[in-house]
């Protein structure tokens, strides 16, 4: 039985992770869970699942939840209270589910603890992949990707001889705006932005996907994952979302995972790996689906995807300033301060005022983090 422990249970990824393992309950004890501030469904979750330990982001929550349940459960707060339900559970199996590079310290305190990663918090790695992929390598634990790109390459390369690959094609819908052109984009809504055509996701990772961002940062994810450099790791338009990402072998031959997009498949096989199991997501039926398209990725369309490859080949702190500010800059278009395409000029205004660092140690890549939320917070 794995003792899972799960960063961001009330958000899109955690309570698909629970519903995957609720299916399953011989396969699992839940040790953990930590939330922001949807008390109430962590109260719910808390019910169900009877971890030993709890978090929530604040004092005032956390002395709010603590009167409410069941003797035994400890509950903390902040980020000392993700890194005691990260590394002081018991868990050996983490799912880091949490949003934002806010995710880096406890997803090290669950390495450092021994436990394998389920990882869907992509930004960890943009943040500072290399420590995380090193530590990961010393600890000897397994990190698993979640996000289905990532977990499709996994598994197209599942048996196979790393040294015969030739590159890795990430596929990408186009997000909620993939039929206007950049004209188009001038004036449109917070609402209009959320309505990602193929998946229903945390309102931050939808945004990513209408600016591209979330393919750039999908591409530094891969190179972090999979040791290819940047020129090697190709972004196509899909706009199906059927074809969750391909590699290209040296005799030509391509792999790919395809599926209806349903998140519940890429978290069991990161859980159940290298075991498949039976899923709740309904079976793909390629003949009433009919086509299945693909374009060429437009670089002058979507702009941020171009910075990302940038920010990607400088290396170093250069990722980390590309999604703080990334980050900065989507909470303050989600709360009306900015227009859409301001995002993409942020990020890039960010990384020019930039003069990246390569190997940065965490402290480093913690200051260089805050200082591209305070350039991206005044511009
Ligand atoms: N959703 C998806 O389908 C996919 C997501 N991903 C990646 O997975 C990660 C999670 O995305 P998603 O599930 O969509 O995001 P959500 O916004 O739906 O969930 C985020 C989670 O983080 C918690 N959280 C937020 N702030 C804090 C805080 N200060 N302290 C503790 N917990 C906090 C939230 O808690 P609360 O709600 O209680 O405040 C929530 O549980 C992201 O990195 C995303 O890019 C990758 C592939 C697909
Ligand atoms: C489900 C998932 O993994 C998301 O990251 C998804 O890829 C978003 O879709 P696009 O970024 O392709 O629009
Ligand atoms: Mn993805």
């Amino acid at each position: 039985m794995k003792k899972v422990a799960v960063l961001g249970s009330t958000g899109s990824i955690g309570t698909q992770t629970l519903d995957v393992i609720s299916r399953d309950p011989e396969a699992y004890e839940v040790v953990g869970l930590a939330a922001g501030s949807n008390v109430d469904r962590l109260l719910q979750q808390i019910h169900d699942f009877r971890p030993k330990r709890v978090s929530v982001g604040t004092k005032q929550l956390a002395d709010q939840l603590q009167s409410q349940v069941p003797a035994g459960v400890r509950v903390g707060y902040g980020e000392e209270g993700l890194v005691q339900v990260a590394a002081g559970s018991g868990a050996d199996y983490v799912v880091c589910a949490l949003i934002g590079s806010m995710g880096l310290t406890s997803t090290l305190a669950a390495i450092e603890a021994g436990a394998d990663i389920g990882l869907a918090n992509k930004e960890t790695l943009v943040s500072a992949g290399h420590i995380v992929m090193q530590r990961a390598k010393d600890k000897g634990i397994s990190l698993l990707p979640v996000d289905s790109e990532h977990s499709a390459i996994f598994q197209c390369l599942n048996g196979e001889d790393r040294k015969s690959v030739k590159r890795l094609v990430l596929t990408a819908s186009g997000g909620s705006f993939r039929d206007r052109s950049r004209n188009e984009l001038r004036d449109v809504t917070v609402e209009d932005a959320l309505k990602h055509p193929n998946w229903s996701m945390g309102a931050k990772i939808t945004i990513d996907s209408a600016t591209m961002v979330n393919k750039g940062l999908e591409v530094i994810e891969a190179h972090w994952l999979f040791g290819l450099p940047y020129d090697r790791i190709d972004v196509v338009i899909h706009p199906e979302s059927i074809v969750h990402s391909m590699v290209e072998f040296a005799d030509t031959s391509v792999m790919a995972q395809l599926g209806n997009p349903d998140m519940r498949v890429p978290i069991q096989y990161a859980l159940t790996y290298p075991e498949r199991r039976v899923s709740p997501a309904s079976p793909l039926d390629l003949l009433s689906r009919g086509t299945l398209n693909f374009r060429a990725m437009d670089f002058d369309r979507y702009p941020a995807l171009r910075l990302a490859y940038e920010a990607g080949r400088s290396g170093g702190t250069a990722t980390t300033v590309y999604n703080a500010a990334n980050e900065v800059a989507v909470a303050r278009f989600l709360r009306g301060d900015i227009p859409f395409l301001a995002i993409e000029q942020i990020i890039e205004k960010v990384l020019n005022r930039h003069t990246a660092s390569a190997f940065p140690d965490l402290g480093l890549i913690h200051e260089t983090d805050q200082w591209a939320r305070r350039e991206a917070a005044s511009l």
